[in-house]
């Protein structure tokens, strides 16, 4: 006997209705367009572009919609009312793709009575008058019992019946505020086929939009679909009222990384998964509402490893740490971030990457230093790992490759006052090894150190040259300061300094050069190579 093959569940995506419905994300005709035309690329089986009564522009667009799609089915949201229902039927009317109306109607108890303030037989009445009205404009025709979940099971029951026999196509049942939890929202698909067989009997699409004010949006989508759900209405990056709807990469995904998602067998879409981060990239961009950056499937760190065992799994082997391959979604790779988790595997690889091969005492003198930057910032970037090795392979040389010791920077203080000198104590390890202190005043903080350095060290030299620049972006960007000293007998000598923190690269730098000048007694005319 052959298997049954997987079934397969449309893709309704309420991204230019739903989604749209979020504070400050509406869209213009061509924006519209433009993510309508990705939604056609990406695969979906309906677009749900608009809500015509709106306005004349939310019309229009649904009318641009309809008349240049040709593979996707598009709708138009109407209430119950004739002025809606007309207008959204001259919208979509002639949809290349094919054309339906979407018309809803609260049911549960608190909207019928404080919203429509309407009884359950007129809503009933309303709702198939209204499905009627519909269908004299096309014959794919949803309805949807606003508040289903929230709605008692024999109200449900009777309003779908009704719905059916009215001529709906497409049975939603919304969970309009997120209040349902997966084994309940399941359920109620399941009471429904069991009390309406001529849902399963007639081919009536039974439809699930699920909210997420709970974070229960995809679970929900899920258990719907388990239960015989064959439409999931979602949104790009899950945007929507609220919290949001269920979000459309979300449920592609677990529908394709887990065959038992929705209750095992696998359930297939028609969605091409390379086209999922380029529409949310779009939606994002048309829409002003930018994607958070842990958001599964799409967010900025949804491929992106910071810790050094993560890392160094991930470069053994992929799939230790990610359970999908990001090309499958068009992102082009995962990414390794260096910071203050990361290891010496993650460390090595990148600077393999830079063209530095390092290993050993090398790559163990890189981390050290790696290790205390990453403590001051978020992300170490690669401009930081070439300063690393460039000021590492500087002071391996010694003072100009003297072989002796050098004076290094233990510490400082510096206070500037406006209107008054600034005062800074520095602290030095002289070449042999003892920590020497002084303190001084200067015109600014900088030259409060200097001032100390020399009084500390005994070499007195002009400052001929200092410049000031930031290595690496953000507000944790490392400096880099180079400066140009000079004495009275012709000794010329440049250091350099690199530090998150300004003063500390100026004085790092202003040692380095002192230490140069220190070796240039013997040759004053000299000026070593640039460090
Ligand atoms: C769950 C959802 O997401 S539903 C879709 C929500 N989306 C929107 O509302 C976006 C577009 N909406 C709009 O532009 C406007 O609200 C319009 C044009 C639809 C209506 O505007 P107005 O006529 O000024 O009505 P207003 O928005 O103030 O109130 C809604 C009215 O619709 C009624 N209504 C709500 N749902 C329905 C329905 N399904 N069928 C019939 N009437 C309904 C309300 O009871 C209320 O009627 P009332 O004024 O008699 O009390
Ligand atoms: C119109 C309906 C389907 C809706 O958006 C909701 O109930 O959330």
């Amino acid at each position: 006997m052959e298997a049954s093959p997987a079934p397969s569940v449309k893709i309704f995506d309420t991204t230019l209705r739903d989604g749209e419905q979020s504070p400050g994300a509406s869209l213009d005709l061509r924006e519209k367009l433009e993510i309508a035309r990705q939604l056609e690329k990406l695969g979906v089986d309906v677009i749900e572009a608009g809500f015509p009564i709106t306005s004349d522009g939310d019309f229009e667009a649904v009318r641009a919609i309809a008349d240049e799609l040709t593979g996707p089915v598009v709708c138009g949201l109407a209430r119950c009312v004739e002025a809606d229902i007309d207008r959204a039927g001259e919208a979509v009317r002639g949809a290349r793709g094919g054309a339906r109306i979407h018309v809803f109607c609260a049911t549960s108890k608190i909207h019928r009575e404080h919203k429509l303030r309407k009884g359950t037989a007129e809503i009933v009445a309303l709702s198939r008058r209204s499905i009627e009205r519909a269908r004299g404009f096309v014959d794919d025709v949803e309805f949807s019992p606003e508040d289903a979940s929230r709605t008692e099971p024999e109200v449900l029951v009777e309003i779908c019946a009704a719905a059916i026999e009215a001529g709906a196509t497409t049975l939603n049942l919304p969970d309009t505020v997120g209040y349902a939890v997966p084994a309940e929202y399941g359920r109620i698909f399941a009471m429904l086929r069991a009390q309406l067989p001529q849902i399963d009997r007639d081919g009536v699409v039974l439809s699930c939009h699920c909210h997420d004010d709970l974070g229960l949006a995809i679970a929900n989508t899920l258990a719907a679909i388990e239960n015989g759900a064959r439409q999931a209405e979602v949104t790009v990056n899950g945007i929507g009222e609220r919290a949001g709807n269920a979000a459309l990469e979300e449920l592609v995904m677990a529908l394709a990384v887990r065959a038992d998602a929705a209750g095992g067998g696998g359930v297939n879409t028609g969605i091409r998964r390379r086209e999922i981060y380029k529409s949310s990239r779009m939606v994002s961009t048309l829409t002003g509402l930018s994607v958070q950056r842990n958001k599964a499937v799409v967010g900025e760190n949804a491929f992106a490893h910071e810790s050094g065992i993560h890392q160094d799994g991930m470069l053994k082997n992929p799939e230790t740490y990610e359970i999908m391959d990001p090309r499958s979604i068009g992102v082009p790779e995962s990414k390794l971030v260096l910071g203050k988790h990361s290891g010496r595997a993650a460390l090595a690889d990148r600077l393999r990457d830079l063209g530095i091969e390092a290993s050993g005492e090398v790559l163990q003198a890189v981390y050290d230093r790696f290790k205390t930057l990453a403590d001051r910032k978020k992300e170490v970037h690669d401009e930081d790992l070439e300063a690393i090795v460039d000021d590492l392979h500087a002071s391996a040389a010694g003072p100009a490759g003297t072989g002796r010791g050098a004076w290094t920077l233990h510490g400082f203080q510096a206070v500037a006052n406006a209107g008054t000198p600034s005062f800074a104590f520095v602290e030095l390890v002289d070449p042999d090894g003892e920590t020497r202190r002084e303190a001084a005043f200067g015109d600014g903080p900088i030259e409060a150190c200097y001032s100390a350095v020399q009084l500390i060290t005994g070499v007195t030299a002009s400052l001929d040259r200092y410049a000031h620049r930031a290595v690496t972006g953000g507000k944790d960007a490392q400096g880099e300061v180079r400066v140009e000293l000079s004495t009275d007998d012709g000794r010329k000598a440049r250091g350099r300094g690199l530090s998150t923190d300004t003063i500390e690269a100026a004085v790092k730098a202003y040692v380095a050069a002192m230490n140069r000048l220190a070796t240039r007694a013997a040759e004053p005319a000299s000026v070593p190579a640039q460090p």
